[in-house]
């Protein structure tokens, strides 16, 4: 708004004269001239004609007369404006060192007020015009700008605070443009929650003149709205990743894995090694520490077996009790003992007919129970508690245990004929400490899983955090994993976790900066892709025509249109890809 100033072109005035020193006292002048300046050797002097008459005959000394850049001159060139201390010509214009003319201050008066008035009535308009709220202070604290967003803001009033201390309403350690203020430092995008329902962002400047501090603006942002709409959509994406899980889950067709996570290679060769058995309908007993997920390998594995409608019947066989054993496994028939069910009751065998029976705990089983499973694995039948009838079962067998079965057989606490018929095919599952860096993408997945459950929105885990997840070692494995980090997400603050609500356990563990440098070079060992993008574009395009074709029934026409291409570039593609 510079163009507000007024225009040094339009106020100065040409009627001059410059003599020197020593000639000046020679000269006289008739009454068109106003102004003659004396150039002496250092400086200017400037007189009106009439007061040269003046000097001429008493030898006054004259003024002297100073200089300075009148900034508040609106000029495009470099102009310099001497000031005289007094009397009727104000201000000499110099340029280049060479005067042009001059400028009466009773001219240049009114049109530095009209400048003033425009130049505020634009500055309150911008003020009130802006959605954010704007406080000033003056050097000595006094507010000088209190903006109607302020007055909503803190509900104080302008006519209360203007002119006013802003110590008087706030204190000190609050007023971030008094730290401006003291300190010159300006900041930007500042979070700052002045009320429990609002949160602004402040931004604050010094405001310097000739490198002098004379105040400070503070401009805060109402963001409130904006962080509602951020944990909406948080929420939102959470819902549709929940959703995705929930559908993934009805989806049979969808991978058997999709629930295991970890990139380790440990946990890909085991997952790589069920797969092998996944199609048999061999016996599978699945050891490994309690917590690494015996259980959701055992689903897996049915999954792989079965389709969706088959039943999987999972049973504790460490949880119940040793009376209730047989007929929780073979069920019983109406009126078998008292207190049962009047219409009899199926037992996990019969349920399981068709589909998969997992046996968790597998080493929990009292001695005269193994011989009866054991019977029922070698012939498929089996009587129910007080049946007569012989009856056949035809289920897929997983079992699970965390104990050394082997030493148990040896202490006569296992059955071994029992033991070899479940020894088919064992599977190890390795405890979470010897793959630690799967460490990461389990608390993430925990994280999503239990931020949605909890409807809590959530920043990712800080890094201490991950460093204490990493450092520990885990004897509780994944599901230990798994409750820490819903602990977190019951605790955390705005989506922020805090390291003080990790178990003292792990608070506690030591930090071991060797381990974690080892495991972040064994992930970046792992990023190493295993195909070239180019072969997988090239596997993937294969694999959507061979759908295309089958579906279609080898109709290239109906397979074209099926892939959103035209029949030319459908045979184009099979030739490229070596379909035949
Ligand atoms: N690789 C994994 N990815 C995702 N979640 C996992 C993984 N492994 C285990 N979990 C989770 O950890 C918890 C414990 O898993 P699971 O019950 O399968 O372990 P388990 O070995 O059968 O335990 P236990 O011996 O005590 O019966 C479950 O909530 C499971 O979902």
């Amino acid at each position: 708004m510079k163009h507000l100033l007024p225009d040094l072109k339009e106020l100065l005035h040409t009627d001059f004269v410059v003599t020197s020193e020593k000639q000046w006292n020679m000269l006289s002048f008739d009454d068109s001239i106003n102004l003659v300046v004396v150039q002496k050797p250092l400086q200017l002097i400037a007189l009106s004609a009439g007061s040269y008459a003046i000097v001429n005959k008493y030898h006054i000394p004259l003024d002297e007369m100073t200089i300075n850049n009148a900034a508040f001159i609106h000029s495009d060139d470099s102009w310099d404006v001497i000031e005289k201390k007094s009397g009727q010509y104000d201000y000499l214009v110099v340029k280049d060192k060479v005067v042009t003319g001059y400028i009466k201050s009773n001219e240049l008066i009114p049109r530095i007020l009209q400048a003033y008035t425009y130049l505020k009535a634009y500055d309150d308009t911008i003020l009130e015009t802006t959605d954010s709220t704007i406080s000033v202070i003056d050097q000595q604290m006094n507010t000088v700008v209190w903006t109607s967003g302020a007055e909503r803001l803190y509900s104080i009033k302008k006519e209360d605070i203007l002119g006013k201390p802003m110590t008087d309403f706030f204190p000190e350690s609050r007023l971030d443009n008094l730290r401006t203020l003291n300190t010159g430092k300006g900041f930007y995008h500042k979070e700052h929650q002045p009320r429990e329902d609002l949160l602004v962002l402040i931004n604050s400047n010094p405001v310097v003149v000739n490198g002098e501090i004379i105040g400070a603006v503070s401009c805060e942002k109402d963001v409130t709205f904006q962080a509602h709409l951020n944990q909406k959509l948080n929420n939102a994406k959470e819902t549709i990743q929940h959703l995705q899980q929930r559908v993934s889950l009805m989806d049979h067709s969808a991978d058997p894995f999709r629930f295991i996570k970890g990139s380790s290679r440990a946990i890909q060769n085991t997952m790589d090694k069920v797969r092998q058995i996944g199609a048999t309908q061999a016996k599978v007993l699945l050891l490994g520490e309690s917590g690494v997920g015996k259980e959701l390998f055992a689903k897996a594995i049915y999954e792989m077996r079965t389709s969706g409608s088959a039943p999987f019947v999972p049973i504790n066989c460490g949880a119940i009790p040793a009376a209730l054993f047989e007929s929780e496994l073979f069920g019983y028939e109406k009126g078998a003992f008292s207190g049962a069910n009047p219409h009899g009751n199926k037992g996990k065998f019969e349920l399981a007919n068709g589909g998969t029976l997992f046996l968790d705990e597998i080493a929990e089983l009292p001695l005269e129970m193994q011989v009866k499973l054991l019977r029922v694995l070698q012939e498929g039948t089996f009587y129910s508690v007080g049946g007569t009838k012989l009856k056949t079962v035809n289920c897929s067998i997983i079992a699970a245990t965390n104990k050394n079965l082997k030493e148990l057989v040896s202490q006569g606490k296992f059955r071994e004929d029992l033991y070899y018929r479940l020894n088919i095919i064992t599977i190890t599952i390795p405890p979470l400490r010897e793959r630690i860096e799967d460490t990461i993408e389990l608390s993430h997945q925990f994280l999503y899983e239990f931020a949605e459950k909890y409807n809590r929105s959530c920043q990712g885990i800080p890094k201490e955090i991950m460093m204490a997840l990493i450092d520990y070692h885990w004897p509780g494995n994944v599901r230990e994993l798994r409750n820490v980090i819903e602990r977190l997400i019951v605790f955390s603050k705005n989506g922020h976790l805090n390291v003080g609500d990790l178990p003292a356990a792990l608070q506690e563990s030591e930090r071991n900066p060797k381990k974690t440098n080892t495991l972040l070079q064994k992930m970046t060992d792992q990023a190493q892709p295993a195909v070239s993008l180019d072969d997988a574009i090239r596997e993937c395009q294969q694999k959507t025509i061979k759908q295309a074709l089958e579906q279609t029934n080898e109709n290239k026409n109906k397979a074209a249109e099926l892939l959103g291409i035209s029949r030319t570039t459908l045979y184009n593609k099979m030739h490229q890809l070596g379909i035949s």
